[in-house]
């Protein structure tokens, strides 16, 4: 089988040629953890460190990056969420970094001129029909995501693949993104009308990509639907949301407002499929208040502390809301307030107010947890954790506890440095560092959303702890970054870790991921 149209190769070891890559841009304000002033870790090439940032910005990158995802042939086949969540987290690991290094023309690259010039290799197998290790309602922020799983490989419109048919080769159409740009498209979450390819200049006419929608047509083939949304805190480009499957059911031809024929394509998602996009369409109402949010106890949990309302939700039971506690947004050191750097800091890891409408609302099993209205981009700081920094001792009858010294889990980064023009053979991690004294903090009595983030053993944010001093005042941030692209009302969870320098009993993990380790 072939891919379909717009689909690139490249031979091995070839350098690839920039002239044909686009992309959509990305916005440059989520370059996450590994573009913070607090990179350390193990094996990271001398001048990569933020003291040596002047030399790290002078490096070059001088050939145009070929990022190959390694997919063997079984894998082809059959695909895994594991293999999935790999892939996107070293892509987007090397895409932070692009958004490090000088580019050819010697400036600072910024994500989204380098973006562009990052080309890809992906060996993923065209089919029709769900991708193995893609969910429905997941999201991707760059249309050469979706190519690198196999999910969609041109950058707008129809994606199809070759097909024999009774010894003649046909077209099918696998895949198509919808712009949302025309009203059809945009309003029903459970059919829409597809214009064909072509028309703005003359006629459309039936072949290559709107035959494979014919040909997908006649043989009620399923074709996959992505939907775009504009990325409202990106401050360019989409979100593309994969709604899983339609079926195309009718096509007409109309003459459109230039007076060219255009062809029309009517697609109904298959039944029994989780909502996507329709839950989309209905957190745009709920925050337009068209409608009201189903479950709603409080507005604002945060009583107008956080910059944004913090909605405090039930759709489970009669539970008016978690037991009480004082709502801070930042960590209180045992003597005096706050550390001094938290209004002015120049860290741009940490920011202290929410980028994101986050939620806090009743899980089935495991009390309150904590979700967002928004999509969040792998990479991008959700919040800080706010609560008292207490001394060891009563930790042990407390849920609200952090211990800096359980989130020291090496986490990596940057999995592909020569990409970038670092050393391969020196691994570049982006190892989470371990304060040089382990803390404790209490959210006890008061706190912030963070401590309503429940335990996952396939967790999709992390904490990262920095200490530093500061106008002579020793200060911690912990600060949480997504590892993974977070679709709307998808929980946020961490991985409490299972070392506990501070002893504590274990408890039993309900969230039951495919990876549970059973307790935490
Ligand atoms: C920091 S609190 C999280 C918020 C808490 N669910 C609430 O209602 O306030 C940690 C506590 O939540 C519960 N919890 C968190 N993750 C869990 C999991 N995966 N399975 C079972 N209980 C969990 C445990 O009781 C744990 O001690």
């Amino acid at each position: 089988m072939e891919r379909g149209e717009g689909s690139r190769k490249f031979p091995g070891g070839e350098e690839p040629n920039t002239k044909n890559a686009s992309n959509n841009v990305t916005s440059t304000a989520d370059v996450g953890p590994s573009s913070g002033p607090l990179k350390r870790g193990r094996g990271r090439p001398k001048g990569s460190q933020n003291s040596k940032k002047s030399k790290q910005s002078d490096r070059l990158i001088k050939w145009v990056p070929l990022f190959q995802g390694s997919i063997n042939k079984v894998n082809q086949e059959t695909g895994n969420d594991e293999l999935v969540s790999s892939l996107m987290m070293r892509f987007n690991a090397v895409r932070r970094r692009l958004s490090q290094v000088k580019n050819v023309r010697g400036e600072v690259s910024t994500a989204l001129r380098t973006f562009k010039d990052l080309q890809l290799r992906t060996n993923t197998k065209a089919r029709v029909g769900s991708v193995p290790g893609i969910k429905v309602g997941d999201i991707f922020f760059l249309w050469g995501e979706m190519e690198l799983v196999g999910l969609h490989a041109v950058p707008v419109g129809t994606n199809f693949m070759k097909v024999e048919d009774s010894g003649e080769d046909k077209r099918l159409a696998i895949s198509v993104v919808s712009s949302g740009k025309n009203a059809d498209e945009a309003q029903d979450p459970d059919s829409l009308i597809y214009t064909g390819f072509g028309g703005q200049e003359s006629d459309q006419k039936l072949d290559r990509m709107n035959l494979s929608l014919v040909e997908a047509l006649t043989k009620k083939s399923v074709v996959r639907v992505i939907r775009a949304v504009e990325d409202e805190k990106g401050s360019q480009g989409n979100v593309y949301i994969y709604d899983g499957l339609y079926s195309i059911t009718d096509m007409w031809e109309e003459k459109s407002s230039s007076g060219f024929k255009v062809f029309k394509f009517k697609f109904v998602r298959q039944p029994d499929q989780k909502p996507a996009f329709g839950l989309w369409k209905s957190i745009e109402q709920w925050k337009k208040k068209l409608v009201t949010r189903p479950g709603l106890v409080l507005e604002d949990l945060s009583n107008g502390a956080e910059n944004l309302k913090v909605s405090l939700v039930n759709e489970v039971d009669d539970e008016k809301g978690p037991s009480s506690f004082s709502y801070i947004t930042s960590l209180k050191h045992p003597c005096g307030d706050s550390c001094p750097c938290s209004n002015d800091c120049k860290n741009k890891m940490i920011g202290t107010s929410l980028k994101f409408s986050l939620e806090v609302f009743k899980t089935m099993d495991r009390g309150w947890g904590l979700r967002s209205l928004d999509p969040i981009r792998a990479g991008s700081f959700i919040c800080e954790f706010a609560g008292d920094i207490i001394q060891q001792g009563d930790e042990e009858t407390d849920d609200y506890i952090f211990d800096s010294s359980r989130v020291s889990k090496l986490f990596q980064w940057n999995y592909e440095p020569e990409l970038v023009g670092e050393d391969a053979s020196k691994k570049v991690s982006e190892v989470i560092s371990r304060p040089a004294i382990p803390f404790l903090i209490s959210a006890k009595k008061s706190g912030n959303v963070a401590r309503f983030m429940n335990h996952s053993c396939s967790p999709n944010v992390m904490w990262q702890p920095i200490s530093r001093e500061e106008k002579g005042v020793w200060c911690i941030h912990i600060g949480c970054f997504a590892i993974k692209h977070i679709p709307p009302l998808m929980e946020l969870t961490y991985d409490y870790g299972a070392f506990r320098g501070y002893g504590g009993k274990k408890k039993t993990c309900l969230r039951r991921s495919k990876k549970c380790s059973g307790s935490f």
